[in-house]
């Protein structure tokens, strides 16, 4: 099954607020940058993914990952990640309406496309699908087969309120890199230690952090 994936990006100079003790006001949006290039870049080549719609209001993330092959989707609504989310699926859905779609987060540094595209088969068996983040608290990936909603729940704790949605949980091993969301400098040190993509790597390198 071939995959419609969205992928939410806020403007890099907001994003990430919590990486800041990590990363400064003057490096941190080339990071979140680097996160989001690396997570699409293997998005992209996942075998099981058809195309990649990135939600953003951002002028050079738009640029760069549309260079890279995604479509670049405005954020209208401006309500925040759900409200960018279901616009993004609503367009995509407009224009491939027969396609699964996932909602996938834009910080996966270390996303494998292989272990990906494990987690998209697994998610076809079921309306609706997800999985939780490295944590056990939060989702990186949501899932909806065609003529189902994302109804997304994202936002803190979102694993409790996708379960509770209808959502199955999918219970994968060995599907780090999926997991693998980095909010915190902590994240970004247990991405490192996964092995990140080269933008990623090129700037945690600029940062002094060791571990790649
Ligand atoms: N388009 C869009 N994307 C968003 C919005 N809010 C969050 N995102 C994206 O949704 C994903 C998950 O969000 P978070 O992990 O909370 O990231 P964040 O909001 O940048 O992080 P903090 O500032 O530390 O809370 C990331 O890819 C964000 O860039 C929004 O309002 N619009
Ligand atoms: C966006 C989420 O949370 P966080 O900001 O903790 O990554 C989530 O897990 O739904």
């Amino acid at each position: 099954m071939q995959w419609t994936l969205v992928v939410p990006l806020k403007p890099l100079a907001h994003a990430k607020s919590r990486l800041s003790d990590t990363a400064g006001d003057a490096v941190r949006p080339g990071l979140v940058l680097a996160f989001a290039q690396d997570t699409v870049a293997a998005a992209l080549s996942c075998p099981a993914v058809r195309d990649v719609a990135v939600v953003t209001d951002d002028g050079l993330a738009g640029r760069e990952l549309g260079a890279l092959g995604a479509r670049i989707v405005p954020d209208a609504p401006g309500a925040g990640l759900n409200a960018a989310l279901a616009h993004g699926e609503a367009v995509v859905r407009t224009l491939r309406s027969r396609r699964p779609v996932a909602a996938l987060n834009a910080d996966l540094p270390a996303l494998r496309p292989a272990e990906l595209a494990r987690v998209l088969d697994a998610a076809a068996e079921f309306p609706r699908a997800f999985l939780a983040d490295a944590a056990a608290m939060g989702t990186t990936l949501l899932a909806a087969a065609p003529g189902a909603e994302l109804l997304p729940a994202f936002g803190t704790a979102s694993r409790t309120r996708h379960r509770a949605s209808g959502a199955v949980e999918l219970a994968l091993d060995a599907v780090d890199s999926v997991r693998q969301d980095v909010d915190t400098g902590e994240d970004l040190r247990a991405a490192l230690a996964l092995g990140v993509g080269p933008r990623t790597a090129a700037a945690a390198a600029r940062l002094l952090m060791p571990g790649q």
